[in-house]
């Protein structure tokens, strides 16, 4: 068996994340000392993972409970959130017990949320079973839920104390959902890492399963890059603090597929509403005259090649404008973009033109 790839986040509160297979053990010291109680946050689907780490961790002396939340999205409500915090209450949680949170990127997102504001604030171990919950949504300590209003409208940062990618869990997921994963791999490409991208082009169909070889790199990559942009900049604030564009950079894509997202009822899948955000932040640089002809076609190519979407025909030009102005980066009525001024040259566009925006909008419907 090969040895664990270890990647220290060496932020305020450093921490590392480990990746291979078979892991269970790595979670118990992770928690740290003085732990007494802890809550394992699952989705219903992951009931048998969470079950084994159940037992691991009752197998330490740990007074381990079960608490199930629902699949995907459906869990990153208020609802849920309030649920877990009177089964924390229910279970007498002081200070010192912690939260482990096992499944996607959605239940690492309201997991992370939970123990975030729980006492306002106790330890969280994360074990993502999502290729996008390993190379993005577990790592950094961004945690959150949605509102009516729009996507992950409240939360907190809050560091995980430790992070465990066991590469076997992919095996069971869903191809999509892998796939979905390869959207937050290629935006690391784009913004930070060309190896990514060529690793990828040279071989979609390996890139595209589990079995194919590639994911260790892939993973492995895409985590340095998150675990140094976050590591300078966990609370997202250099941008506006006038020390470049910081934490933002991970956010690539993301204004158009958070507006995507919203409009569709979270029926799409993140990463899949990301590809489409990819191509449309792309689309728009180019007509901004930031961005050069061939890397903007180089988003929709290696995206398409691994069975991404590239193109969206639901909700009206308005209703998305709406859903992109409620986006974090948003400052009052001003829109800001991150956007490419070359490979793996990050800058930001803001106010852009109205007519820019619908043209970008254009480029991406059917
Ligand atoms: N906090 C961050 O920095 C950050 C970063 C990126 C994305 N996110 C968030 O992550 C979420 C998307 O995460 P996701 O793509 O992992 O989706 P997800 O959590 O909805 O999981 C996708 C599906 O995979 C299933 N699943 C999970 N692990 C499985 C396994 N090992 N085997 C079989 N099925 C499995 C789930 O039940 C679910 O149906 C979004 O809410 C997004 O906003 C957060
Ligand atoms: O970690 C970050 O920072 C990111 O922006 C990573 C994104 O992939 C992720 O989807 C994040 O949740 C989006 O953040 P938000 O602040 O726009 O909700
Ligand atoms: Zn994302």
């Amino acid at each position: 068996m090969t040895a664990p790839v270890r990647i220290h986040v060496a932020s305020g509160r450093p921490y590392d994340v480990v990746i291979g297979t078979g892991l269970a053990h790595e979670i118990a010291p992770m928690l740290g000392t003085g732990v007494q109680r802890v809550a394992i946050v699952h989705q219903s689907a992951l009931a048998a993972a969470g079950e084994a780490i159940r037992k691991e961790l009752a197998g330490h002396g740990y007074e381990a409970h079960l608490l199930e939340v629902p699949d995907a999205e459906q869990s990153k409500t208020a609802e849920v959130a309030a649920r877990c915090w009177s089964a924390l209450g229910g279970w007498g949680f002081t200070r010192s017990d912690a939260v482990v949170g096992v499944g996607g990127g959605a239940t690492t997102d309201l997991a992370g949320f939970v123990a975030a504001t729980w006492l306002r604030g106790v330890r969280v171990v994360q074990v993502p079973t999502t290729l996008l919950g390993m190379v993005d949504a577990a790592v950094g300590g961004k945690t959150g839920i949605n509102t009516a209003e729009g996507k992950n409208l409240v939360g907190a940062f809050h560091e995980p104390a430790g992070v465990v990618c066991d590469l076997a869990t992919l095996h069971t997921l869903p191809a999509a959902d892998y796939v979905s994963g390869l959207a937050e791999v290629v935006k690391c490409g784009f913004i930070a890492d060309r190896v990514i991208l060529d690793l990828i082009e040279s071989d979609p169909g390996a890139a595209r399963t589990p079995e194919g070889g590639r994911t260790l790199e892939l993973v492995e990559r895409s985590i340095r890059i998150k675990a140094a942009v976050v590591a300078d900049d966990l609370t997202e604030t250099s941008a506006t603090g006038g020390g470049g564009i910081g934490r933002e950079v991970l956010n690539y894509g993301h204004t158009f597929a958070h507006a995507l997202e919203r409009a569709e009822h979270y029926r799409w899948r993140h990463g899949a509403a990301v590809s489409v955000g990819l191509v449309y932040v792309a689309e728009l640089a180019r007509r901004a005259g930031r961005l050069d002809e061939h890397t903007a076609r180089r988003h929709r190519d290696v995206l398409e090649s691994l069975g991404l979407p590239t193109s969206y025909s639901g909700a009206d030009w308005p209703t998305l404008l709406a859903g992109m102005r409620l986006d974090k980066k948003a400052r009052g009525d001003l829109l800001r973009f991150v956007v490419l001024d070359g490979l793996a040259k990050p800058g930001l566009l803001e106010g852009p033109d109205a007519d820019l925006l619908l043209a970008a909008y254009d480029s991406v419907t059917p």
